[in-house]
């Protein structure tokens, strides 16, 4: 078994801490926490190994949390780590990592530079391998890449325009809005998705705008794309019904026409922490029109990434697979598709 740390366990990393267990390839040696709070305490009931900062080891003992270790012994028994820390902390732990020797996976809340390459499961996964370093792009790009390396395989996309409506925060982080408005994400005139896309995906010109609005479940996008030649819508629908993590939801059959249904659906299944690993493709809003495609998709922020992060596990630990096993393998593990039966 391969033994994998996580350091950060905030959103993103106690999801991935909790994929490291299910996946028997791998053995998770532990979490890095910074801050002796409830999400600590439940790991540490649940028998997850806790590492601290050695300055705050005592503040973890005073709260009936025995840490397993410093952050030194952490990285000296992890044999590959992913960070998930917050926005712009990754880069400054990469000379953690580097002067330990050890490989890492980083998110897309770091600026690419920070890993070899930039990675996007359905895009490049031939491409991760032999690499030390790398990074899982950020949700909204996950979800655009993946709808548009699914169409790119069939009918070679040539360009494609995005409408990103951002969550405004997660369901925990209570500080954060907008409260009443919608806002321009930046004062730039793109967004950063587009850019991050074409690293992964080059040969497709990607533009992306954003707007962040008041809601914490999940992100909604708008995608306008262009591909080389002519299509049909059903062979739109079939290109993307290949592909478990893409979900054609109807929603005229199932009810199915907000994220807050898709959350009580999920809820309803019974998903672990109501995740919803799938891109969300409302059915109804696919047009196809000569060789432009549109469609509007539903994204869930704090799960999507999940299995790509799992994937690039085994990249980055030379577990040489081909893609369809990898990605079935990840899939089966999590529950990938499970939601298709109902939608
Ligand atoms: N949230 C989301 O929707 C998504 C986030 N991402 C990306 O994932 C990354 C993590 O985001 P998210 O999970 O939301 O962040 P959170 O704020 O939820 O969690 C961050 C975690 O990092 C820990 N931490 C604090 N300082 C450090 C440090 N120096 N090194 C390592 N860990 C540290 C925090 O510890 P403690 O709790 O003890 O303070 C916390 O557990 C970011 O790059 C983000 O852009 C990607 C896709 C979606
Ligand atoms: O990666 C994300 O969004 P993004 O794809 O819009 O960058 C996550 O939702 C994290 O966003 P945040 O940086 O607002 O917490």
């Amino acid at each position: 078994m391969v033994k994998v740390g996580v350091n950060g366990y905030g959103t993103i990393g106690k999801r991935v801490a909790d994929a490291i267990l299910k996946n028997p390839r791998f053995q998770l040696v532990g979490i890095v926490k910074y801050n002796p709070d409830y999400s600590s305490k439940i790991a540490f009931k649940k028998g997850i190994n806790i590492y601290v900062p050695q300055d705050k080891w005592r503040d973890f003992e005073s709260t009936g949390i025995t840490p397993k270790g410093t952050i030194q012994e952490f990285l000296e028994e992890s044999s590959i780590i992913i960070d998930a820390s917050p926005n712009g902390k990754g880069a400054a732990n990469l000379s953690l990592y580097k002067g330990a020797g050890k490989p890492a996976i980083f998110q897309g809340g770091e600026k690419p530079e920070v890993a070899e390459l930039s990675y996007s499961t359905y895009c490049n996964y031939d491409e991760a391998f032999g690499r030390k370093y790398l990074r899982v792009v950020s949700c909204n790009t996950t979800g655009i890449l993946r709808v548009l390396c699914a169409l790119h395989r069939e009918f070679n996309v040539k360009r494609a325009r995005v409408l990103v409506i951002r969550r405004g925060a997660d369901p925990k982080e209570d500080a954060r809005g907008p409260i009443n408005s919608i806002k321009l994400e930046s004062f730039e005139d793109v967004s950063h998705h587009g850019k991050d896309a074409m690293l992964v995906l080059p040969s497709v010109k990607i533009i992306s705008q954003a707007v962040v609005v008041p809601t914490t479940l999940m992100h909604v996008q708008y995608l306008d794309i262009d591909v080389a030649s002519p299509v049909t819508r059903s062979q739109v629908i079939e290109a993307l019904s290949k592909h478990a993590r893409i979900l054609l939801v109807n929603p005229k059959k199932t009810g199915i026409d907000s994220t807050s249904k898709l959350i009580e659906a999920a809820r309803d299944f019974l998903r672990s922490r109501n995740d919803i690993y799938e891109n969300i493709v409302f059915e109804n809003t696919i047009i196809v029109s000569d060789n432009n495609i549109s469609l509007i998709q539903a994204i869930h922020q704090e799960s999507i990434v999940v299995p790509e992060n799992m994937d690039a596990l085994y990249a980055i630990a030379n577990i040489r697979l081909p893609f369809e096993k990898v990605v079935e393998e990840t899939d089966r593990l999590l529950g990938v598709g499970g939601l298709k039966d109902v939608f």
